[in-house]
C-alpha cells in the first residue's frame, strides 16, 4: 500500500517570537525542519514526502537543502492560511493508501510511533498519537472559579496522525472551522471515530522559545 507523510511547515512560529519561522532555526546546527524530514526518512525510506512551507519561503528551503547537503527527495506544496488550509493544499497531492500528517516541529518523532501509526491506520483507517497528562488540571467555570478535572480521562494529543487517503481527503472536503487544530478534529467532525496509539513525551512539539531548549537538551540525549 502507497504510504504519503505530509510534513506541515507552513506556518510563522508567531508564539516563538523570532524574525525566521521556527521550522528554519537550527538544532545541533540542524534546522528543525531537515531533522523531521530525516526522521520519516530513516524510519521508512519509501514513504512519499510532501512538506508544506509558507510561499514566500521556498527558495529559503531550496537554498537551506543545498547548505546543509539535505538530498532526501520531497515534494514542497503551498500552505495555506491555517494548519487545516495547509494540509486541504497537501492532500490535491496524494492519490492512494495511507497518509501521516506530521508537525514540521516535531523532530523527535521515533521510528517506531511512524511504523505503529501506519500499521494500525491500514486497519482502523483513522489513527492518532496521544500521551496521558502529567500535571494536574483544572477546567475555568463560568462562575469565574475553576474545578479539577480528572486527567485519567484526558490526553496530550501528538503527531503523527495517520489515515487512509480516502477519508481524510472526504473528511477535508469542508469548510474550516475554529475547533479544527489538528487532523482527528477534521475527521470527527465527519463522523469517523479515531483510534488512539501510545506517544512519546520525547515528541515535543517546539512551540515557544522555552522548547528550544529542552530540544537541544534532547538531541543531546538521542
Ligand atoms: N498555516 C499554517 C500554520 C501552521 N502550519 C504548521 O503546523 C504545525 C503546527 O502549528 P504551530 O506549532 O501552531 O506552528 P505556527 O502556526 O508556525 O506557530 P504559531 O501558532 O505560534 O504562529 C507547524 O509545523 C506549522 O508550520 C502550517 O503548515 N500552516
Ligand atoms: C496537531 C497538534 O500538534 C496537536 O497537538 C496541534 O494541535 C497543532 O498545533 P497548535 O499549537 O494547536 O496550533
Amino acid at each position: 500500500m502507497k504510504k504519503y507523510a505530509i510534513i506541515v511547515a507552513g506556518g510563522t512560529g508567531k508564539r516563538m517570537g523570532e524574525s525566521l519561522p521556527k521550522q528554519f532555526l537550527k538544532l545541533g546546527g540542524t534546522p528543525i525542519l531537515i531533522h523531521t524530514l530525516q526522521a520519516f526518512n530513516i524510519a521508512d525510506p519509501e514513504i512519499e514526502l510532501i512538506i508544506t512551507l509558507p510561499k514566500e519561503e521556498i527558495q529559503f528551503w531550496d537554498e537551506l537543502n543545498v547548505w546543509h547537503q539535505n538530498y532526501i527527495t520531497h515534494k514542497v506544496v503551498a500552505g495555506g492560511e491555517t494548519r487545516f488550509h495547509s494540509v486541504k493544499n497537501a492532500l490535491e497531492h496524494v492519490d492512494e493508501g495511507l497518509v501521516a500528517i506530521h508537525d514540521g516541529v516535531r523532530p523527535f518523532v521515533s521510528p517506531d510511533i511512524i511504523y505503529e501509526s501506519f500499521k494500525l491506520a491500514s486497519e482502523k483507517q483513522a489513527v492518532i498519537t496521544a500521551v496521558k497528562m502529567k500535571d494536574s488540571v483544572r477546567q475555568l467555570t463560568e462562575d469565574g472559579k475553576s474545578k479539577n478535572i480528572d486527567r485519567s480521562t484526558l490526553r496530550m494529543v501528538q503527531t503523527p496522525q495517520t489515515f487512509t487517503v480516502d477519508l481524510l481527503k472526504s473528511a477535508y472536503n469542508t469548510e474550516f472551522k475554529n475547533h479544527f487544530t489538528d487532523d482527528a478534529s477534521v475527521v470527527e467532525a465527519y463522523g469517523k471515530d479515531v483510534s488512539l496509539i501510545e506517544g512519546d513525551y520525547r515528541n515535543i512539539k517546539i512551540t515557544t522559545p522555552e522548547d528550544l531548549v529542552i530540544a537541544e537538551a534532547l538531541l543531546a540525549n538521542k
